[in-house]
């Protein structure tokens, strides 16, 4: 633990000093915050979170310290990490250390000790920002952070090339196009009998077709999803083939881009893991697990698609019903990893969708 004055400078100008832990370094991204009370290491590993500095609301992080089998890939992605307080003797039978330990490990820096209540307060007023975490006074101007911090973001985490995860016994084949997908979405793949071939973001509808897939997953992934022009292209193709498919998070604003939605940026996003999605067919109400900036604008859904989920907050497009092409989409997680498994009947409706295909 480095222990030394670090500090936060947002776009606005407002800095916090607070102490340095984790890796050295200065760093700059886009200032998010997540509610998840617990989920750390989920969130750490979530590549949808490149390139962003992360806040966590809850004030004491680490207790159960660091569980690589509870990753959701093999590398951490935020550019930087931010908590209250973090756990230096953390207690549980499957942690193998701490997070200072962790993240000096994987270079990641991070910063404790500041009020994260009044620093998610002007996140939330302000809306989402720029910000760095430097370790020098020498370095507290913000005029280098203006404009945006995040593009190519999918590049960065999608895989090089394809490859592929077998179940035990294989019923089905399904392509997951991989943005940068969370490792849960192919584990309920693998145990519902789905062998699950990722392939990178720059594959096209006839790389995907020459796979004969039953049906085909989007991922989630980072960025603004708008900047990812070949890869809804190549979307709109696949989607005159009528295979099922699902979309999840950035792979459900990928989808609607593709079918002639809008995206749009949101005041400060949703993330964490109590996050209420209303069933617009049922009423029902289901907590969901989410981590998301951008959304589709519930006034450009195009003929053919139904909205089928909105958030109970604030009323934003959470899941869309096509009915001219066999595929739905949600903007939360169903895979959750973590948060509740409210949802995980989604990919059983998917399966279902490919029996009868
Ligand atoms: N988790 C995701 O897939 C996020 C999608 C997109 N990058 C957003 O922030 O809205």
């Amino acid at each position: 633990m480095s222990g030394e004055k670090r500090y936060l400078v947002l776009e606005n100008g407002r800095v916090f000093e607070g102490v340095g832990f984790g890796a050295p370094g200065d760093v700059n991204g886009e200032l998010v915050f997540t509610t998840g009370m617990t989920g750390y290491l989920e969130t750490l590993t979530d590549p949808s979170y490149h390139g962003q500095i992360v806040v966590q609301t809850f004030p004491l992080i680490g207790n159960y310290g660091v569980i690589p089998a509870d990753f959701e890939s093999i590398k951490v992605h935020p550019k930087a990490y931010i908590v209250r307080q973090w756990c230096q003797h953390p207690s549980n039978f499957r942690s193998e250390g701490d997070l200072d330990t962790f993240f000096m490990r994987c270079s990641l820096p991070a910063l404790c000790g500041i009020d994260t209540r009044e620093l998610v307060k002007i996140i939330r007023e302000h809306g989402v920002m720029n910000a760095k975490l430097v370790s020098s006074k020498e370095r507290l101007d913000p005029s280098d952070l203006q404009g945006a911090l995040l593009e190519g973001a999918v590049a960065a985490v999608t895989p090089k090339a394809a490859f592929t995860e077998r179940p035990q016994e294989t019923k089905y084949r399904v392509v997951l196009w991989d943005f940068g997908a969370k490792a849960n979405i192919a584990r309920e793949l693998l145990r519902r009998g789905c062998e699950v071939v990722h392939v990178p973001a720059g594959a096209s509808a006839a790389d995907i077709l020459a796979l004969r897939p039953e049906g085909v997953v989007l991922s989630n992934g980072p960025g603004d999803p708008a900047e990812n022009t070949g890869t809804i292209r190549e979307l709109q193709k696949l989607c005159e083939h009528k295979l099922p498919m699902m979309g999840i998070c950035l792979g459900h604003q990928l989808l609607a881009l593709s079918r002639g939605a809008g995206t749009e940026k949101l005041k400060y996003g949703h993330r964490g893991a109590n996050q209420p999605v209303k069933d617009l067919q049922s009423g029902r109400v289901y907590i969901t697990s989410q981590n998301h900036g951008y959304a589709v604008q519930n006034d450009t859904l195009p003929k053919g698609a139904k909205l089928w989920f909105c958030n109970a907050n604030d009323g934003t497009c959470e899941g869309i019903l096509y009915q001219d092409i066999p595929a739905f989409s949600v903007q939360y997680h169903p895979e959750a990893a973590s948060g509740p498994l409210d949802t995980g009947f989604l990919f059983d409706a998917f399966i279902k969708r490919l029996e009868v295909k």
